[in-house]
């Protein structure tokens, strides 16, 4: 054992020290160019131009910088060229001179976005072998892995903080952790919008060296940054500025003063030239803009590409390293099979919800206060003849509390986490089906564990029947209406932003709580045709039906008046039960139906979840509709 742990860590040494990736998958270099590149996005009744033909190409093994004025357009251009924006995108993409294949293009592709989601409650080194079993899969051994994971993190220069956990880091550490997750699987583009927003001059610094470090092992690196220092400039090979949508620049770094200089714009010699080139393609020494971009022919001049570019061996040398065959020839697909993606991310999920004490202990206090409130407000009712009524409003109470509890948090969590998700999805580290899984089977045993502990305290305080079979009757129930509410919040927030899922939850949970009571106390008569369909579309009232078969059901003696009452109107349970009109209701018919729901309300969330990252034409149809009520309700405001 110590042998090889000792030849392992003798690996990591000596690859570190050669300065690459020993053990990562193969890649081809890619090559990027585009050609009269448009980007419109409709707003209102008109459409608003953003990027306006343009051309360029960003070439392997060099680090290009995205620069210009804010608004002028950096981010859509990665959005586009990265395919995360595809509607209203037109123009022509290559790749090694071939017309893009977007679906293989993301494949070879990731986009580093300039928010760092990182998954919270784990540490930078659990972080790391997650994404290692997930991106490599069974294509390299374990100790394989331990080594590609160690010298990503020596390169990144994470290794100070790999026991740290990921909502703990510095804002630097947090970009570097974002990069080196997605180096794992060593993918020839990778795009970063503005890598270097939020850190200070030498943590800047590092970052673009780094990058150029990763550039120099054969991968085209292109990141959109925010008037860059002068030291942070001299990092970058190429440069392309954006101006108002059209390109004012496209050549190497070095460039930049000698292109303005042959249209009469001296740089000073104390200013730095990237400030100067945004300054002066924003117009502030004038309207020149036009100028660059005549001059640069809007990206499809390469005179400047070259410039005083010298010939780097070392470059060469690990271009060549990577350098093995073209892309058809690489196996894209995820690196892991669903079944090991279920299982490294049930992992993931579980080990999460643990470390996540603060909220867990909230939820427990949560229950027992709960819990304790109801069971004492119906204190003793289950028996009394006197207060069979009540009873019936403790059932209630105990649907609206599994209604509720299990929702909300969901639709306060779960934006966020789709936020994360589509980062990762996007980035092909799992597929949905997989993600979907283990999301609905991590979460499960919580909601069955909460909704135990509400059940152990208001069940013996109300004295419901302490029969077996009526015991587990009322917890089946209550804990599928539980977990139904909960995938009901996953299917709203899977689509919505967390103010419209806290609006839309409670909104859509009113009706169903009214029809879960609807019709109630008529007897047997049976209700219109038009409410006996809309009660059935509220699954609470099967959870209701339920309830009370689980408690009433099958029941002959009478409830206990007591003595103090003369009369105890609902003594008799089968009048009772007659009364709410659910003389007829069988508990196994209920549950089947819930259980029917739980899987519609799951399947459901699935399929939304899968449109808000890939929407279909029924799916953009909608929210084109959408968005033009908003803009027709936002016009008549004004
Ligand atoms: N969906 C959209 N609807 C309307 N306008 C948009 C949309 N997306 C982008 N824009 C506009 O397009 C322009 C370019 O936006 P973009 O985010 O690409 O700029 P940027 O150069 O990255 O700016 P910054 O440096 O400030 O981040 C901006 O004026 C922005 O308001």
């Amino acid at each position: 054992m110590e042998t090889s742990s000792a030849g392992a860590g003798a690996g990591v040494a000596r690859s570190i020290g050669r300065g690459h990736l020993s053990h990562l998958p193969q890649r081809p270099p890619v090559t990027l160019a585009f050609h009269d590149l448009t980007y419109s996005v409709r707003v209102g009744r008109s459409s608003k131009i953003i990027l306006r033909g343009i051309h360029g190409e960003f070439r392997s093994g060099q680090l290009t910088a995205i620069l210009g004025p804010s608004g002028a357009g950096k981010s859509t251009l990665l959005n586009v060229l990265a395919g995360y924006r595809v509607d209203g995108a037109g123009g022509h993409i290559y790749t090694n001179g071939e017309p893009r294949d977007l679906r293989q293009f993301k494949r070879l592709s990731r986009y580093i976005m300039q928010e760092d989601l990182l998954q919270p409650y784990i540490t930078v080194r659990e972080a790391m072998a997650i994404a290692a079993d997930l991106k490599l899969g069974a294509s390299i051994t374990a100790r394989e892995k331990v080594v590609v994971v160690e010298e990503i993190m020596q390169l990144l220069r994470l290794d100070k903080a790999k026991d740290t956990t990921t909502e703990r880091l510095s804002g630097g550490e947090r970009k570097r952790l974002s990069i080196a997750l997605e180096l794992l699987n060593n993918p020839p583009v990778i795009f970063l919008d503005e890598p270097t927003t939020g850190l200070d001059e030498v943590a800047s610094s590092m970052c673009v060296s780094l990058l150029k470090r990763v550039a120099r092992g054969g991968r085209t690196v292109v990141c959109s940054v925010h008037t860059p220092s002068a030291r942070l400039f001299a990092h970058f090979d190429h440069v392309y500025v954006v101006a108002d949508g059209r390109c004012a620049y496209h050549g190497a770094a070095a460039g930049v003063v000698p292109f303005l200089h042959c249209l009469h714009l001296s740089c000073p010699t104390t200013h730095n030239p990237a400030d100067f080139i945004i300054e002066v393609s924003s117009g502030e020494y004038g309207s020149h803009a036009d100028k660059m971009v005549a001059a640069i022919e809007n990206g499809r001049c390469q005179s400047w590409r070259d410039y005083a570019v010298g010939s780097d061996t070392s470059q060469e040398l690990e271009l060549e390293q990577l350098n093995s065959g073209g892309v058809e020839k690489h196996n894209l697909k995820h690196g892991s099979t669903t079944c090991q993606q279920f299982h490294i991310l049930l992992r993931r999920m579980l080990l999460q919800t643990l470390r996540n004490k603060a909220y867990l202990w909230l939820r427990v206090c949560l229950h027992l206060f709960l819990g304790l409130i109801i069971g004492l407000l119906f204190c003793n009712m289950g028996y009394d003849a006197s207060k069979t009524i009540f009873n019936f409003g403790f059932c209630y109470a105990c649907i609206i509390a599994m209604l509720y509890i299990p929702m909300m948090p969901v639709l306060l969590e779960f934006p966020r986490e789709v936020q994360l998700m589509k980062r990762e999805y996007f980035n092909r580290w799992y597929g949905l089906k997989a993600y979907y899984a283990a999301l609905v089977v991590s979460r499960t045993p919580a909601t069955i564990f909460f909704s135990l502990i509400y059940l152990a305290l208001t069940y013996p305080i109300t004295s419901q029947p302490l029969e077996l079979p009526r015991i587990l009757m009322f917890t089946t129930i209550c804990i599928t209406v539980a977990l139904i509410s909960e995938s009901m919040g996953t299917a709203i927030s899977s689509i919505l932003s967390v103010v419209n899922s806290v609006f839309l939850g409670p909104a859509l949970s009113v009706p169903l709580m009214l029809l879960a009571v609807y019709g109630f106390g008529d007897g047997d008569l049976p209700p219109p045709i038009i409410w006996k369909l809309a009660r059935s579309c509220s699954y609470l009232r099967y959870g209701m039906e339920g309830l009370v078969a689980a408690i009433y059901g099958g029941r002959k003696e009478d409830l206990v008046c007591p003595e103090d009452k003369d009369f105890c109107e609902m003594k008799n349970i089968s009048n009772f039960v007659k009364l709410l009109g659910m003389s007829g209701v069988s508990f196994w018919f209920d549950f089947g139906v819930l259980v029917v729901i739980l899987l519609l309300m799951n399947f459901l969330g699935y399929y939304l979840l899968r449109q808000r990252l890939s929407p279909n034409y029924a799916y953009r149809s909608i929210k084109i509709i959408g968005n033009f009520i908003k803009a027709k309700m936002s016009m008549s405001h004004q």
